[in-house]
């Protein structure tokens, strides 16, 4: 660890790792109602147990961000932390707030109330006062950091990190407005949900990335700048507009159906990039660094999420496909393989690649920690085409045959099955992945280091 502020990322990396066990035994439960309907129905109802699978998820992958942030931001700018005391004061806050939604959904408190309450939409359903305590996180992060950034050395990476950043802190304002227009709630619920994953955390993806291949390979920095520049540039001119993908049934104008359909057939293109930049480093760098998992996890992350964030959100991204597909489990599909391959392994490569340094641990588990990135990604993997069937023929029982919604999810059993099964392999990939990261390997003295020892006396 070459500066001492490196350290606030430990800390956000281990409630980050927490979550993520919650995050993933959830989506567990979860796959278990689904084939066992009655599971916990009147003591933790499906959509209790829904939301709080898919706001870990969220929650986790910001302490991720903003972990890796701590971490990267220092060596980048070759500057401390401004403030390690705002640094902790908004891990506090943050885990604050994710208590405060749990127990409120859990328990169903302050029901109707406008402030402490429960609001009703899918990934923004956290209370008003959990809202405004991220928002005051949110820009004592950006202040942090910002003020690093200015006091320091201006590098690609970091005003790439820091221009997303700024931009996922801002952009979650709009959860603040919730109109009664259900056209305009989703209209701008989307600047969130879509915005985010599709546009600013590409952003922050495409830096994180850069830096783990700047000290994997040993490349040129100019390079590792040209690739940056062309994500950059290709991920806002498709995902801004990209965000008509989801306005074609929800009463908006009609030519949003072409807008949607052009630009986020483009939207490809950053996915594609990322793919080939991680590649191509590795071919053209020099370096053998010792750390192989890490380099596992983000070739992992840029192929997974081209294939879910690129081809599986091309697969019904066109409005003539969309209007048989939209919300079937096509959908669960793609938001699992993307969100998985794109912003969990992404945060798992970088996990990997600093919790040796931040511990100053050498040798770690890591063979363990290569073994959790197969389970996890084949586990993940072998879901996504599970539902991707399971979609196929929902899509044409329900909306092509016209059948009823529950007779069809009747004759979809066996692949909830079988997504059951490849969820516990995922459960238990990350499980491994926690122990790699967390319990220091034992010293093995092999018989053939001693006869060396004993030669070399
Ligand atoms: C890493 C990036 C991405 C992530 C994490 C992601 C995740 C998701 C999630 C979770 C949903 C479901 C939202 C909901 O209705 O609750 C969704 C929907 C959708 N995504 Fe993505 N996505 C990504 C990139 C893309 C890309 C690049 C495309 C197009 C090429 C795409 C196309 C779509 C479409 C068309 C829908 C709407 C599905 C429907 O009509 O039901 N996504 N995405
Ligand atoms: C790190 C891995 C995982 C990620 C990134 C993830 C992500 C997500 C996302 C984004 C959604 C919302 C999907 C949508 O709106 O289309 C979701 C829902 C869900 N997930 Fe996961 N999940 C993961 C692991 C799991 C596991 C291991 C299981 C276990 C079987 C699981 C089961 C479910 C279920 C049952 C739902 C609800 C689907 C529905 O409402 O129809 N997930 N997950
Ligand atoms: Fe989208």
């Amino acid at each position: 660890m070459k500066y001492q502020t490196q350290k606030i990322a430990m800390a956000y990396f281990m409630v980050a790792m927490a979550l993520f066990a919650i995050q993933v035994l959830g989506g567990l439960l979860a796959g278990w109602i689904y084939v066992m309907p009655n599971t916990l129905s009147e003591l933790l109802p499906f959509n209790t147990v829904r939301m709080l699978h898919t706001n870990s998820l969220i929650v986790w992958l910001l302490l991720g961000f903003m972990g890796a942030t701590y971490f990267i931001l220092p060596e980048e700018t070759e500057q401390e932390i401004h403030s390690p005391t705002a640094a902790y004061a908004q891990l506090g806050i943050l885990v604050l707030g994710t208590l405060g939604v749990v127990v409120t959904y859990v328990f169903n408190l302050f029901e109707g109330h406008w402030l402490l309450g429960k609001e009703g939409r899918e990934f923004i359903e956290q209370p008003v006062w959990v809202k405004l305590g991220i928002v005051v996180a949110g820009l004592l992060f950006l202040y942090n950091v910002t003020m690093t950034g200015l006091k320091g050395k201006k590098t690609a990476i970091s005003n790439v990190l820091l221009l997303g950043l700024w931009g996922l802190v801002l952009l979650f304002l709009f959860a603040f407005y919730n109109p009664e227009n259900l056209a305009l709630d989703k209209q701008y619920w989307w600047y969130i949900v879509h915005l985010w994953v599709e546009g600013t955390w590409e952003l922050v993806m495409a830096s994180i990335l850069a830096f783990l291949m700047l000290k994997l390979t040993g490349v040129d920095r100019e390079i590792v700048e040209k690739w940056l520049y062309i994500i950059v540039a290709t991920a806002l001119f498709s995902g801004i507009l990209g965000t008509g993908h989801h306005y074609y049934w929800i009463g908006t104008p009609g030519y949003w159906q072409w807008i949607g359909s052009i630009f986020s057939s483009l939207e490809i293109i950053p996915f594609f990039a990322m793919m080939a930049f991680a590649f191509v480093m590795v071919w053209k760098g020099r370096r053998d660094h010792p750390n192989k998992a890490a380099l596992l996890w983000a070739l992992g992350c840029a192929t997974l999420a081209f294939f879910g964030a690129g081809v599986w959100g091309f697969l019904h991204t066109l409005h003539g496909v969309n209007y048989y597909t939209h919300g079937t489990q096509i959908t669960a599909a793609h938001g699992h393989l993307a969100f998985f391959g794109a912003y969990v392994s992404l945060n798992l490569a970088i996990f990997t690649y600093a919790f040796p340094i931040l511990f100053n641990r050498d040798p770690y588990n890591q063979v363990l920690n290569m073994a959790s990135f197969w389970m996890m990604a084949g586990g993940m993997t072998f879901m996504t085409f599970v539902l991707t069937f399971a979609g196929t023929v929902q899509t044409h029982l329900q909306r092509v045959q016209g059948d009823y919604f529950m007779n069809v999810q009747d004759q979809l059993a066996i692949f909830y099955w079988m997504r059951f099964g490849s969820g516990v392999v995922v459960v238990l990939g990350a499980l491994v992945f926690i122990y790699s990261i967390l319990v220091p390997r034992k010293e093995i003295i092999t018989p053939s280091d001693e006869d060396s020892a004993v030669a070399a006396e």
